[in-house]
């Protein structure tokens, strides 16, 4: 019986090896179809994804276990929804310089029609390109950051992906699409933003003043935690009077983490009329179904005329912190403490570093594919620094006038310029001034002090001004090249130009 199989006869016959050649090739050329097509799904995280880094411990982290820090994915219907409807650009090619764009009424405006009364912004380009095309008046729709996010990786940029995505919106336009499925609304909470208060720091030998007197700028000794570690303890500061009521706060400091948020917290308290609880709450992420009796019960007690204040920095990547904070109290102040998003990223993963000194290198973890120049975008680390992302899911909410970015930067080489501007914003008196502030040369950063009073200063403790690993100069240019388009949008939302691609030294 001949076999099933007809062996070399069959080969040796020319027409069937041009059979088996192709099929072959077509098996080949499916291959790499599939290949393709993975990595390009894998590519697609911010469309589909949500990956955050838990502390050990908590959430399905170990579950998936895909990073020694425990990343997780999650995703829902949603996600792969805005994921085939998500077209996708090459950077900014397709932008047309002479579009006008504007800004889609903020959610909260067209539910309560009552904050404010200005009609939709429209911005202009402050540093005038992206990839010297980026111009004019124009607003961003999360499409278009997510696209950008794709195409910032250069893998992304296939002929087949290219569609253009920016869409020119009136001021009739529907809201922009949301962010939801993209912000990160469980960042990392245990390797969260560290929270101390001003320290009293080694002085150089010429800066050696002596103690402080008690009660002088005092430091919240509770301030060390979450609220979360200290779970429902009454957290008033100590230097909460007794009189006075509690209210929820007016003005909060919603970001970002390691923006030098600390660091604004604690010169607005010397503020006579801010009155600010000292522990980040994170009501607005973590503990929302406590509910808002819970909330004001942390707060401090004030008096007429002064403000209360929390700071909680993940709230800016939460989100649903803005739809929250919006039904709390629509006319809520909004503080975004920004810092060069490479700088940002050094820090935070110094922080974590901190804690955990076996995770990978920065390098490693910047990088999907670090010889394709891939990004890992979905390391949080790198993505709360793309601000225009998040700050869309908060122009939903609250328009730009309530919503107030102080400089990172500017806080550390000009805290008083930059407490002019918050106070204003704040409507309080100009108080804190540059009689308030002194540069301690030690610490390398400006430290508190009591005017009257020259025998004292406070600095911000350890954890803050922590000297940060060397990166490789290769990895901040990717990275620098990765975020310019979204710090481009950034400026432009703002109307505000943060300089970050003038700073050729990170730190
Ligand atoms: N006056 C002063 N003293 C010390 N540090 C200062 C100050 N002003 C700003 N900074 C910068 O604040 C960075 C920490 O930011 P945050 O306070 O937002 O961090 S956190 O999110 O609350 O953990 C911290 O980041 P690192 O330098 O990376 O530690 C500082 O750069």
């Amino acid at each position: 019986m001949a076999p099933w199989w007809p062996g070399r006869a069959l080969l040796s016959a020319k027409a069937p090896r041009k059979l088996v050649f192709l099929f072959a090739l077509s098996l080949c050329l499916t291959y790499l179809f599939y290949s393709l097509l993975s990595c390009y799904t894998s590519l697609h995280f911010p469309l589909q994804e949500s990956s955050v880094y838990l502390p050990q411990g908590q959430g399905p982290s170990s579950a998936t276990g895909d990073s020694p820090l425990g990343r997780i994915s999650t995703s829902d219907s949603s996600r792969s929804q805005s994921h085939s409807e998500q077209p996708t650009m090459s950077a900014f090619s397709t932008m047309d310089s002479a579009a006008t764009w504007g800004r889609p009424e903020p959610k909260g405006r067209q539910e309560a029609g009552s904050i404010g009364t200005e009609t939709p912004h429209s911005f202009k380009v402050t540093n005038s390109t992206v990839d010297g095309i980026l111009s004019t008046q124009m607003t961003l729709p999360s499409a278009s950051i997510r696209a950008v996010l794709s195409s910032t990786n250069p893998v992304m940029v296939s002929a087949a992906d290219i569609t253009p995505v920016i869409k020119v919106w009136s001021a009739s336009s529907p809201a922009a699409p949301s962010a939801d499925h993209v912000a990160a609304s469980s960042v990392d909470s245990s390797v969260d933003s560290e929270e101390e208060g001003w320290d009293q720091s080694p002085l150089a030998a010429t800066e050696l003043i002596p103690e402080l007197p008690t009660g002088f700028l005092e430091t919240d000794r509770q301030e060390s935690n979450t609220i979360d570690h200290r779970s429902n303890l009454q957290l008033n500061v100590s230097s909460t009077p007794e009189y006075g009521e509690k209210n929820l706060p007016q003005a909060i400091i919603i970001g970002v983490k390691k923006g030098g948020t600390r660091a604004l917290l604690e010169a607005l308290r010397v503020h006579p009329d801010v009155r600010a609880v000292g522990i980040e709450p994170h009501f607005f992420d973590r503990n929302y179904e406590k509910g808002l009796e819970w909330y004001r019960e942390l707060m401090p007690r004030t008096v007429d005329g002064q403000i209360t204040m929390e700071k909680t920095p993940s709230y800016f990547v939460t989100t649903d912190a803005p739809k929250r904070i919006h039904s709390m109290a629509k006319d809520t102040k909004l503080i975004v403490v920004v810092r060069n998003p490479i700088t940002r990223a050094i820090s935070d993963y110094t922080q974590t570093l901190s804690k955990k000194p076996e995770i990978p290198t920065f390098e490693v973890l910047a990088f999907k594919n670090r010889t394709l120049g891939l990004i890992d975008a979905s390391w949080s680390a790198l993505r709360i620094g793309i601000y225009a992302l998040h700050l869309e899911n908060w122009l939903e909410y609250f328009p730009l006038s309530q919503i107030l970015f102080v400089s990172g930067e500017r806080l550390i080489s000009d805290p008083a310029g930059e407490m002019t501007k918050v106070q204003d914003f704040l409507g309080l008196k100009r108080i804190v001034a540059d009689k308030h502030f002194y540069f301690n040369k030690t610490k390398g950063f400006p430290c508190l002090k009591k005017p009257e009073d020259s025998t004292g200063v406070r600095c911000l403790g350890k954890s803050k001004g922590r000297t940060h690993p060397k990166i490789d100069p290769d990895v901040i240019q990717r990275l620098r090249k990765f975020y310019r388009p979204f710090n481009m949008m950034f400026y432009q939302m703002t109307g505000e130009d943060f300089q970050w691609e003038q700073d050729e030294q990170e730190k």
